[in-house]
């Protein structure tokens, strides 16, 4: 049984949610955060599903979160609409996105299901309007 999960305009299958949240909770394992120790996995589904890590520096401004690499990979791949976000923690506390990041969803999503869990796989879902309203985006160039 494939059940949808409707957010907003969109809809999201059960299984694209689950399989979008093991791979975000892959992806902090591959960190490397010699400086912060903040180990975050994000997931980006596409088409089909994009993974990243956060990847830090010794020079500490030159660090990609989790949600960016994720989101890159399937620019880079040739994807250009985004349809979900998950970004996974090992923590208890839950995750938020970054500035910087709700910015790059912006780019490719309107609005997008946004899915954060902590290391209990505790879930919490928010959207790209929920974290950054009345946002700037390339409709207005
Ligand atoms: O949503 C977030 C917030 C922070 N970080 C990373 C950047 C840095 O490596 C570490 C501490 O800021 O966490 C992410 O990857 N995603
Ligand atoms: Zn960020």
């Amino acid at each position: 049984m494939c059940k949808e999960v409707a957010f907003g305009e969109g809809s999201l299958a059960k299984e694209e949610i689950e399989e979008l949240i093991r791979e975000a909770q892959k992806a902090y394992q591959r960190s490397y955060v010699p400086y912060s120790h903040y180990p975050v996995g994000a997931a980006a589904l596409f088409s089909e599903i994009f993974a990243g890590c956060n990847v830090e520096n010794a020079s500490f401004g030159l660090t990609l979160c989790a949600e960016r690499n994720a989101i890159f990979q399937g620019i880079a791949a040739g994807e250009r609409s985004l349809r979900a976000v998950a970004v996974a923690v090992p923590g208890d506390a839950f995750p938020s996105p970054c500035g910087a990041c709700r910015q790059v969803m912006r780019e490719f999503a309107e609005d997008c299901p946004i899915i954060l869990i902590n290391g209990q796989g505790k879930t919490k879902y928010t959207s790209l309007k929920e974290l950054l309203p009345e946002s700037f985006g390339p409709d207005f160039l």
